[in-house]
């Protein structure tokens, strides 16, 4: 852990050395100042007059004012220091988290993975910036105070080495009976705060099926369960806080006593005893403030930890090779076997499907019958190394596994059932895949999807939107992101239920609008209404991951087949 969060960067190393040498800088003002009280009480016992101690004592002084500086400094440079560390693994995960993509996101639940995510990095600011560079200054500390009590008296050193010596030991040990509680606790904190956000989430839903007074009983329950576990465990560590005074008080007695017994035999000075009494407490001071500082960290390492499981997930090995040729591909599904890591039953089974260059092909079937599974993959949101078991897909005879993701992703413009809008304007929203593309070429766009609306939001294209902005209905939502698909002028297609979300009204204009994103595109459409796929080229009908019919839209209503049942099931629905 402490070597992987120092390779981050050479500025986080260069930041953490800077902080341990003000941390020594500020036991060296303890020790020095320890050292002069106890010169100027040694000559005041030896009845000097006070003028031969005024230079002592404007030695202590100067180091306190040392000390304050450097106290100062501290603040600001752990902060740096730990701010340092949580920019960069920031970076680091955002990068991860796009690469994995939208499929590993769902394994875990969006709850549990954001509170690791964000308090795991949160933990940092008590790691980093107290807990590493007061491990190393408290060593460095303790060992120098050590071997300086060692020259002045042995016997007294190995003392006070035996008792810092077991101030290390001591978190070993109650490291080995905390660190499952521990790891138990930040589950249960983990698993109360998705089952919160889950609850919110889910608000209305509770409400509509009068579930929301059970739903809080429960709720209330994990609580305090999570209450009792905390106490339980905060217990442990009072527990384990007393031990550790008992040791530092233990060491100074020792040493106290085993001076004055060694003062009384003629073997040890007044100074030498005065010394003694100023720097054992000046040893265990690092050590005590490191206990601090391992206390308000101890569930850093759990949290940081579930930061590294993101950053050292395995990535589908990227390809290397690149689609270089310009105009619609071909896209070609080869008997492609894909079953999800939670299911038994294959989502595709040995699917076949070839593609045409500029063709438009819709997917129909039941709910459930694998059509989302076959655009998912094409975009490579599931790891296709391992999962797929069989078969390969490929874009003008090139497997995608074996190119770069990001080309992969270039090649292909989604627009989805639920398109999301990111907190930000309507033209940051536009220009997601294409932050260059010029104002004419925006209003082209715009145009095109019959998107006219936009000017009439209260900023126009400067109107924020989003979770936090102005909230634009589902149909608003589809026009822009045909928008935002027609201005990344991608040369595959991806519509998922393009006109879910669109009134009767509104239908036609979108359907015009997607005739246009269409041309000169090879599409793949999902449908689940299967009046939006009468303009396909070719209809397949897919069921429990595979096809069973396929052909045009009257062809298919002649079979009298599986199509034909489809369209009556949906036409006597409606
Ligand atoms: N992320 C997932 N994890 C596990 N199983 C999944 C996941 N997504 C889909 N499945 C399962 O895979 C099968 C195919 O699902 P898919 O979403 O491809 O069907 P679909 O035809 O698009 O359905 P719908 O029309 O309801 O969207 C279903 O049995 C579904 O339950």
């Amino acid at each position: 852990m402490i070597i992987r969060l120092l390779s981050l960067s050479p500025a986080v190393r260069l930041r953490l050395a800077g902080l341990v040498g003000l941390l020594l800088t500020i036991t060296a003002t303890y020790v020095g100042q320890g050292v002069l009280i106890a010169q100027s009480l040694a000559r005041i016992f030896a009845g000097r007059p006070v003028a031969s101690i005024l230079w002592l004592l404007a030695g202590i002084v100067v180091l306190q004012v040392v000390r304050s500086l450097a106290l100062a400094l501290r603040e600001s440079a752990a902060l740096r220091a730990s701010a340092g560390v949580k920019k960069e693994l920031r970076r680091r995960l955002t990068a991860k988290l796009l690469a994995l993509g939208p499929g590993w996101a769902q394994r875990g639940r969006t709850g549990a993975t954001q509170s690791s995510l964000v308090d795991g990095i949160e933990t940092v600011d008590a790691y980093v910036g107290r807990f590493l560079p007061q491990m190393v200054a408290a060593l460095v500390g303790a060992v120098g105070v050590t071997a300086f009590l060692f020259v002045l008296d042995p016997v007294i050193g190995v003392v006070v080495l035996g008792c810092a010596a077991l101030m290390p030991v001591l978190p070993l040990v109650s490291d080995k009976v905390l660190r499952g509680r521990n790891a138990a606790w930040f589950r249960g904190y983990k698993g109360l705060y998705a089952e919160n956000l889950d609850a919110l989430q889910g608000m209305a839903t509770l409400k509509a099926f009068n579930a929301s007074g059970r739903r809080g009983v429960e709720l209330a329950r994990l609580a305090e369960r999570f209450c009792r576990d905390s106490i339980r465990l905060m217990a442990i560590v009072v527990l384990y806080l007393g031990g550790v005074a008992f040791v530092i008080g233990l060491g100074t007695a020792v040493a106290l006593g085993v001076g004055a017994v060694r003062l009384a035999a003629g073997d040890l000075t007044v100074t030498g005893l005065l010394l003694i009494l100023m720097l054992t407490a000046e040893c265990f001071r690092p050590l005590r403030e490191l206990e601090a500082a391992y206390h308000s960290s101890y569930n850093a390492i759990p949290s940081l930890n579930a930061v590294f499981e993101v950053l050292d997930a395995p990535l589908s090995p990227e390809g290397s090779r690149v689609r270089e040729r310009s105009g619609p591909p071909e896209i070609a599904f080869d008997a492609v076997t894909f079953t999800y890591r939670e299911r038994t039953e294959p989502a595709l089974d040995r699917f076949s499907l070839r593609v045409a260059p500029g063709e438009r092909v819709a997917l129909v079937g039941r709910s459930g019958a694998g059509k989302t599974t076959v655009a998912a993959l094409l975009l490579r949101f599931f790891d296709t190394t391992e999962d797929m078991t069989g078969g390969r897909i490929t874009i003008d005879g090139l497997d995608i596994r074996e190119l770069p993701l990001e080309r992969l992703r270039s090649l292909i413009a989604v627009v989805s059932q639920d398109t999301y809008l990111f907190h930000g304007t309507v033209r940051h929203n536009l220009t997601l895949a294409r932050p260059d593309a010029t104002d004419e070429e925006i209003e082209a766009a715009i145009r095109a999807a019959r998107a006219h609306f936009v000017h009439d939001l209260p900023q126009g294209l400067a109107t924020v939107v989003g979770e936090r902005g102005l909230k634009l209905s589902g149909g608003e939502r589809q026009r822009i992101a045909i928008a935002r698909a027609l201005l990344k002028d991608a040369p595959i297609l991806v519509l998922d239920e393009a006109t879910s979300s669109v009134d009767a009204a509104n239908e036609s204009g979108i359907q015009q609008a997607l005739d246009a994103l269409t041309g000169g595109r090879t599409t793949l459409m999902i449908a689940h209404r299967l009046s939006t796929v009468r303009d396909a080229d070719r209809v397949i009908v897919m069921a429990g991951g595979r096809i069973v019919e396929e052909g045009d839209h009257t062809g298919l209503l002649d079979r009298r087949g599986a199509y034909a049942r489809l369209v009556a099931a949906q036409e006597g629905a409606a």
